[in-house]
């Protein structure tokens, strides 16, 4: 790859990611003000799941539905919805957990909005083609008007902010029309053929309702070929032992000598170009104390460790989304010893990038498709970090179908080097005819 092909645009994928996660951490702040938090307690009775409505291609979250005693595995469809995204809270924290998803929703709006409209100043509308999670119908409807309100204000107050971070802020306040364009602009679906851009507003929904870990997830497209990476980790430091506070031990550390600018602050931005063998982190920087960019960047490695007892897996939090027992027994015959590590969001990636976990596997029940946004940003960033990610099979991940990962061979497997990797997918073809999956 030529020497500096694609180096504009991740400088400016940097940026923007810089800008989304400070717009996160505002409206984490004002949601974890109002004691909107939801422990991490995964055996409570009560199942709580988005619904969903199918429009057009994809499923949209909509709202939240709770239904007692049922697992998520038995919720139904009603009155054409589909339940989606199912996740554990007690039943003490239904109402935490409505008013949290509001913030939620504003959030991923306001992210996408915020993100595309920066990305169009500068590369031109025409030029920018935006795969993302969330769609302009969920926020276009009429009972949406509380929501795209509060949308406009928080697009406005981050805009307002970019210049810190070397972009150019709007001459003067988007108003409605304005930022439901932008968000009309995440309409692509992706494919073999052309650039566009692949976003997650915010990857790990429960962690950023939990008050724990989430992203802001954005790759760059072209011809089916992920060419950039850029993950935004409002929640983890630079300093590795807060990977698995919760929410009270983030209240102690805040207040500690952990966050100084020694320590690099709470969170943390990374990224990496394909083919370039480097992955990159810096700190997050409060824009509105920052006196000037850039900020520093320091290269990031993968943990030299292959020896399996000495290993840490990562894994998702939510048994709904991925198989903790069918880890757990590869986990053992390849030789782990070490508890995994349960973490929300694609701060997984993250983690094994950054050296702090040497396995991050998901194996999602049969009949889930992987999304393209979930995975992008985070496998780049591993690999150019000397990582390896493919999925069960052994195979790279294929981002060129569309918006899913699709013929994803059962799971994905993502390790620090070849050795562990090779061992990972031994013991899934040793053991996969006798698991459930
Ligand atoms: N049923 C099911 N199975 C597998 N995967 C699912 C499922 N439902 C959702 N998702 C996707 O998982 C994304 C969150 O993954 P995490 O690893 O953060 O999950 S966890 O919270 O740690 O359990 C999550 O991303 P976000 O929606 O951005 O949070 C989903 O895209
Ligand atoms: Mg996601
Ligand atoms: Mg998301
Ligand atoms: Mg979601």
């Amino acid at each position: 790859m030529e020497e500096d092909k694609y180096a504009k645009e991740l400088e400016v994928a940097v940026r923007v990611v810089h800008v989304a996660c400070a717009l996160c951490e505002r409206v984490q702040e004002r949601l974890l003000a109002n004691d909107n938090v939801l422990s991490k307690d995964d055996d409570s009775p009560v199942t709580v799941a988005g619904v969903g409505v199918h429009s057009n291609h994809r499923v949209r979250n909509i709202g939240i539905v709770f239904v007692s005693g049922i697992t998520p595995e038995s919720c139904f469809c009603h009155c054409g919805n589909v339940m989606n995204d199912p996740g554990w809270i007690k039943s003490s924290e239904i109402e935490i957990f409505s008013r949290s998803i509001q913030f939620k929703m504003s959030e991923d709006f306001s992210v996408q909005a915020t993100i595309s409209w920066l990305l169009s100043e500068i590369f031109g509308v025409q030029n920018v083609s935006i795969v993302a999670e969330e769609d302009i119908e969920t926020i276009s409807k009429d009972e949406s008007a509380g929501l795209l309100e509060a949308v406009v204000n928080t697009v406005n107050e981050s805009l307002a902010l970019a210049s810190k971070y070397g972009l150019q802020s709007p001459e003067t306040t988007l108003g409605t029309s304005e930022v439901l364009e932008a968000i009309s602009r995440c309409n692509s679906t992706g494919g073999p053929r052309g650039r566009y851009w692949v976003l997650d507003p915010v990857d790990g929904t429960l962690g950023f309702v939990r008050g724990d870990q989430y992203a802001v997830a954005l790759a760059l497209i072209e011809d089916g070929k992920v060419v950039l990476g850029v993950l935004g980790c409002p929640n983890y430091p630079v300093k590795t032992e807060w990977l698995n506070y919760d929410y009270q031990d983030h209240q102690a550390a805040a207040q500690s000598s952990l966050v100084t600018p020694d320590a690099g602050g709470k969170g943390c931005v990374l990224y990496a170009r394909t083919g370039s063998g480097e992955a990159w982190l810096q700190s997050l920087v409060d824009g509105e104390k920052m006196l000037e960019w850039p900020n520093r960047a320091r290269p990031i490695r993968v943990s030299s460790i292959d020896d399996p007892a000495l290993a840490t897996l990562c894994e998702p939090v939510e048994r709904a989304n991925s198989n903790h027992s069918f880890t757990a027994g590869l986990a053992q015959s390849v030789g782990l010893r070490k508890q995994p590590l349960r973490v929300h969001s694609m701060v997984k990636y993250a983690a094994i990038a950054r050296g702090d976990a040497e396995i991050f596997m998901k194996f999602a029940k049969c009949g889930y498709k992987e999304k393209i946004w979930d995975h992008a940003a985070g496998v780049v960033i591993v690999e150019e970090a000397g990582g390896v990610v493919t999925d069960a099979g052994g195979r790279p991940l294929d981002f060129s179908k569309g918006m899913y990962l699709e013929g994803l061979d059962r799971g994905i497997i993502a390790c620090s080097g070849v050795t562990l990797h090779e061992k990972f997918i031994g013991a899934v073809y040793a053991s996969w005819d006798s698991s459930n999956l």
